[in-house]
């Protein structure tokens, strides 16, 4: 029998480590009532999954198994895995980012989210890299979130510490850029805006004012009433 859900709303947020778009899209979805998915998450799980079978996250065929072994009626327990956020499985993530396999092994559990939103949710807002350009194309609104490189290694720096991490400046702006680049020269969907994105340069706002920003472009591009003043 068909889903006879009404079709839900989506919000694609993408943009570059630490510029973010994490905790806008969580504040969003909270805001509207949506479902969330931080599809980085995704990504980490398969990186973190290589490196705990000794494995190397640059190796295709075992980026490829990973990515499969992944099955979503446990994928939301393996998302909630706190040694996800460590800075080397951000590291693998995006290595088995690059294998076209890898990606391809992780859209239909995405693009399912996306169509039937968990808990019967009204919309969904995914965020990611490549979410208005290939997992979500028709989404509703799509934002690209920007700061400084420099205002983003800050945001990454302090978060470290503050969960105890011992860093040091100039090695997380090292790590930031060197992920920019593999996200953004990778052959198979590279970090790019989508080209109806809204550009939000967060360099210089906090995380309020960049969700007043980004409600107000919501509201006024999907006619969306409720929740926005
Ligand atoms: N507008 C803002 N101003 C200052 N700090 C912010 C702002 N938005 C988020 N932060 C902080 O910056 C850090 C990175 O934010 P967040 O995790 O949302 O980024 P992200 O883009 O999702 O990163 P990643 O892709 O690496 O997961 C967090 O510590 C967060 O609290
Ligand atoms: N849609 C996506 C999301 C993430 N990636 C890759 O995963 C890495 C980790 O993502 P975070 O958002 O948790 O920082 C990221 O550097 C990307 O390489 C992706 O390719 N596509």
């Amino acid at each position: 029998m068909p889903d006879a859900r009404p079709t839900a709303m989506v919000i694609a947020i993408d943009g570059p480590a630490a510029s973010g778009k994490g905790t806008l899209s969580r504040r969003l979805a909270d805001r509207l009532h949506f479902a969330h998915l931080d599809t980085g998450s995704l990504y980490r799980a398969v990186g973190l999954a290589v490196l705990r079978a000794g494995g190397n996250p640059s190796d295709a065929a075992q980026a490829t198994e990973a990515a499969y072994a992944l099955h979503p009626e446990t994928t939301p327990l393996v998302l909630a895995d706190p040694a996800l956020r460590a800075d080397e499985v951000a590291s693998a993530a995006s290595q088995v980012a690059i294998v076209p396999a890898v990606r391809e092994a992780l859209l239909a559990f995405q693009r399912d989210f996306a169509a039937y939103p968990p808990g019967n949710a009204r919309g969904a807002v995914l965020d990611g890299r490549d979410i208005g350009t290939i997992v979500c194309p028709d989404a509703d609104a799509k934002l690209f979130v920007t700061a400084s490189v420099e205002a983003r290694a800050e945001r990454r720096l302090k978060e470290l510490r503050e969960r105890g991490v011992p860093v040091i400046y100039a090695a997380v702006l090292e790590d930031m850029r060197e992920r920019d680049a593999r996200d953004s020269q990778r052959a198979v969907a590279p970090l790019k805006p989508a080209a109806d994105a809204f550009l939000l340069d967060t360099s210089s706002m906090n995380a309020d004012q960049a969700l007043d920003a980004a409600i107000s472009f919501i509201c006024s591009k999907t006619g969306l009433s409720d929740h926005c003043a």
